[in-house]
């Protein structure tokens, strides 16, 4: 079950709302009641409807209507990315059913023939319905409890008990592992810090602030978006935690998905050679020990349909364990992590809250990071920023002291007041942006602030040169697209790899959805039509025939063997001597072009244009976005925030200011415990 992502829905062009389309497979004939009549308005997908059928049999004895309702509410909640179905937002579901709901089959009928919206149970019979039931309380004839309410300060939860059972592990291990504090010498980790960032606070406070707060704690988060310096900071953490150790660390880095796991291994290396841009900043590189990034399910021992080998009774072996690009892991994933961590390693969650989230159910990064926004469910205060007021299970003077070495990196890192509870639970946000250009950055803050109106002022105002909106038949995306597919196509057909992989990534069309009009395979149609404008290209057809030099590629899935991973982009290349093509690749800026005969690639397409949820962990000179129109359900502040900042200096955004405006103010809403509060503490 996975929430609504470019594959997974219909063509933008087909999205003419409800009750527009012939049957599709979504409807259940034959469900009765309020399950039929809710799966034929489009509140619930079949999925929903044979799941929770399923449940109700499995329980063995009568289950209520309401009850069954719940249920069928509790795996769509988890078919769209949530953990649980939040109480509250029942009378959202009523009022926007899925947007590419099918017509009536079955359910009560309107005279014009569509469905009518059922009358739905209020929330109170929801909730009193369910507490009755088997599903929650258990049948005679087994244990099977297979549902959960759960009361929060937000009011009550419906989950799916595996999804409860794992917020519960998430929220218990990182309250235990709060409790007590690694026992460190202020003195050492002062020094420590001086050496791998120089005497005094430095360029950026902030990174070693949060160097300051890993070395004092088992659990620490680093956020900031791309280019803030997360790798760059993960590798002088590592050099500081590698001084304060006796003996030599055992550390384990890991990622979510395999090309996330490359990038990060390639930028890690390019820094510990000190190739990095920075090199000539820092005069060295951060002198941090070498790793070997792994996933997270290689980390564990977790084969799909199996449990991991590492869990709560055989713990990881490391003594670190740094997590990147978390945000795209699922709360499954989270839990069995965090089960599978030492007591006493130190625990660093990396990633970028407001970029999209895990394709599974759970957005457990931003959870972490928003439910302290309001400061509500900390008791450390302002004063207190590193904790210091939890028990620390270390030496108290030596707690006090790098207390203050943190409050005093808290001054100087401007740290808000809104911030400070934050910082007291470990998590630390790098702002300054080393890639990049300002007015990128500014629009990024705007975006994720929800501040449609200061969005359309900045970009509408013309004093931001690098972003513009413009209209969808703007001639400047033809001119830059066909400049772009020349450069590509002239250093391709030379064998110039060097320099195609640098045009190729020089300038990318992102789109929010696979199909239609105003999907990747629309804009496809489109500059393969412009390439033949260019005089001597050899001809293109959408089909992915015989490759030719210069045509971009799309990996689709990941393939080991030729170290290629699902979103890795790379170009055809002429070779000398041989009439046969290659095909170029390059992990980072710092490592060198790559080959693989395009024989070998199996799972491949045009990569004319892309789907922002593939660009995730890429970054083009320039980028050209193609907003959906204003009903796409893709269409939130977290797909803007994600195109917008995978461009280092150009933004063009091919939509009207209502299409950006209806972006900024519309989240993910994927509703978890984890944010909130048990009712009564
Ligand atoms: N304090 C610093 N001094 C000099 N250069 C820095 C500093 N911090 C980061 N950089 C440089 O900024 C660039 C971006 O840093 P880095 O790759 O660590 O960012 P990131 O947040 O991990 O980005 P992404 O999320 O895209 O992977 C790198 O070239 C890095 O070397």
């Amino acid at each position: 079950m996975t929430p609504p992502t470019p594959d997974t829905l219909a063509p933008v062009d087909d999205l003419t709302g409800p009750g527009a389309r012939v049957d599709d497979g979504r409807r259940v004939h034959g469900a009765r009641g309020l399950l039929g009549d809710a799966n034929a308005v489009g509140i619930l997908d079949a999925a929903d409807v044979h799941v929770a059928t399923r449940l109700v049999r499995m329980c063995g004895e009568p289950v209520s209507e309401i009850a069954e309702f719940a249920a069928a509410l509790a795996v769509r909640a988890v078919r769209l990315g949530s953990t649980c179905l939040a109480v509250r937002d029942l009378s959202d579901i009523a009022a926007r059913p899925e947007p590419d709901s099918a017509p009536a089959v079955g359910g009560a009928v309107g005279a014009d023939g569509r469905a009518v919206m059922p009358a739905l149970p209020s929330a109170d019979e929801l909730v009193d319905g369910l507490r009755a039931s088997p599903l929650v309380v258990g049948a005679a004839g087994g244990p099977l409890r297979p549902l959960v309410v759960a009361d929060t300060v937000d009011g009550p939860l419906i989950y799916l008990r595996k999804y409860f059972q794992q917020e519960q592990v998430i929220r218990t291990v990182l309250t235990e592992r709060a409790a007590s504090r690694p026992v460190v010498s202020a003195e050492r980790v002062s020094g420590a810090l001086d050496e791998v960032f120089g005497a005094g606070a430095g360029l950026v406070p902030r990174q070693r602030l949060a160097a300051a707060v890993a070395a004092s704690r088992w659990t620490s988060v680093l956020t900031g978006g791309p280019g803030t310096g997360k790798t760059y900071t993960v590798a002088r953490i590592l050099a500081v935690l590698d001084r304060l150790a006796s003996a030599r660390l055992h550390i384990a880095v890991c990622a979510p998905t395999g090309r996330a796991v490359a990038q990060l291994q390639a930028s890690l290396d390019g820094m510990s050679r000190g190739l990095g841009p920075d090199s000539s900043v820092t005069g060295d590189s951060a002198g941090s020990p070498p790793v070997h990034a792994v996933t997270v399910h290689g980390l564990l021992g977790w084969r799909p349909g199996s449990r991991p080998r590492y869990g709560r009774g055989n713990r990881l072996p490391h003594d670190v364990v740094i997590v990147d690009e978390t945000s795209m892991l699922s709360v499954t994933a989270m839990s069995h992590l965090l089960e599978a961590v030492r007591p006493d390693a130190r625990l660093i969650l990396v990633g970028d809250p407001h970029q999209l989230a895990s394709v599974e159910a759970g957005a457990v990064l931003a959870d972490l990071v928003e439910r302290h926004s309001s400061g509500a469910t900390h008791p450390a205060s302002a004063d207190h920023p590193s904790g210091a007021d939890h028990p620390s299970g270390a030496d108290h003077d030596s707690g006090t002291a790098l207390d203050a070495e943190i409050l005093a990196l808290v001054d100087e890192s401007r740290i808000t007041a809104s911030e400070r509870p934050r910082v007291a639970d470990g998590i630390v946000e790098l702002t300054r942006n080393f890639r990049n250009r300002d007015g990128i950055a500014t629009v990024a803050a705007a975006v994720n602030d929800g501040d449609g109106d200061r969005v359309l002022d900045l970009i509408g105002s013309g004093q931001l040169a690098d972003i513009t909106l413009v209209e969808p038949d703007d001639p400047a995306i033809h001119r830059d697209v066909l400049a772009w597919v020349t450069e590509l196509w002239s250093a391709a057909r030379v064998g110039d790899a060097p320099t195609a992989l640098q045009v190729l990534d020089s300038h990318r069309v992102l789109c929010a959805h696979r199909a239609g009009r105003w999907g990747v395979q629309g804009w496809t149609r489109q500059i393969v039509d412009w390439c033949g404008e260019i005089a001597g290209h050899s001809p293109v057809t959408i089909e992915l025939a015989a490759p030719q030099p210069g045509m971009p590629i799309l990996v689709t899935a990941n393939d080991r063997q030729n170290r290629v991973f699902n979103g890795d982009c790379g170009v055809v290349i002429a070779q000398a001597g041989d009439p046969s093509p290659t095909v170029a690749f390059r992990r980072s800026e710092f490592s060198d072009p790559m080959f693989v005969p395009p024989a070998r690639l199996a799972e491949t397409m045009w990569a004319y244009a892309m789907t922002i949820h593939r660009s995730q962990g890429s970054q083009f000179d320039a980028v050209t976005v193609v907003l959906p129109p204003p009903d796409s359900p893709l269409l939130t502040r977290e797909l803007l925030y994600t195109a917008i900042t995978r461009a280092k200096s150009r933004v063009r955004i091919v939509g009207t200011p209502q299409t950006l405006r209806a972006a900024v103010g519309r989240r993910v809403h994927r509703a978890s415990g984890l944010r909130s509060s048990p009712a009564g503490q």
